[in-house]
């Protein structure tokens, strides 16, 4: 019910940001509050009564978020779950030592950062964005919560591009709310 509500609200944009892109806009869903509410509760219960139980200490410590659409979803779930929130951003834009991961998406190439020691060692963490496509942001911010010890042991999207099914690899399992098939 609430997945069918969710998706009715997403919609898609040819040819943008460049031609033969479709472009999926996730922003009419944060427009309506009972929509935006919705998501944010579906992602928690999910989070609560699966991803949960992988974890050694029954706990996730850490919501890693996206620049920039994972940044509206990640500090909110990072709060109802008690857990810290840590920000990825593309290269130059956070302060101090970082780490770094290079990627390629579908519509361009980017580096990720992340602040050295935003993650401990051995810290259970949910990587959280609003879609994915190729699956290039996903795995370079995976790659950054690894190189600091982390353990990762979900991506959460709103949405699955067709792209994602082609067969890019993460080193955990991926949950959408919503399967695209356009
Ligand atoms: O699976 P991928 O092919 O890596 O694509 C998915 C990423 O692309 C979009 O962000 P974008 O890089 O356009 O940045 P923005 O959020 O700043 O618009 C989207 O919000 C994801 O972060
Ligand atoms: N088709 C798409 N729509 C929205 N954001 C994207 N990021 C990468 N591909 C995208």
């Amino acid at each position: 019910m609430d997945v069918e509500y969710i998706k009715d609200q997403l919609t898609f944009h040819r040819d943008f940001p460049k031609k033969g892109i479709v472009f999926l806009d996730i922003f009419p869903l944060l427009r309506d509050p009972i929509t935006f509410e919705t998501l944010i509760t579906h992602f928690v219960h999910h989070v609560t009564s699966y991803t949960i139980t992988k974890s050694p200490t029954r706990k996730i410590d850490v919501i890693v978020g996206l620049d920039a659409r994972g940044f509206l979803l990640g500090p909110i779930i990072a709060l109802r779950l008690g857990a810290a929130f840590v920000p990825v951003r593309k290269q130059g834009k956070l302060p101090g030592p970082c780490v770094g991961a290079s990627y390629e998406k579908e519509y361009g190439v980017d580096i990720f950062e992340m602040q050295e020691n935003a993650i401990q060692p051995g810290q259970s963490v949910i990587v959280i964005d609003d879609l994915i496509a190729t699956g290039g942001s996903a795995r370079a911010a995976g790659e950054l919560v690894a190189k600091q010890g982390g353990k990762t042991l979900e991506y959460l999207f709103i949405i699955e591009l067709m792209f994602f099914r082609a067969g890019t690899k993460l080193d955990a399992p991926a949950y959408s709310i919503v399967q695209s098939d356009d």
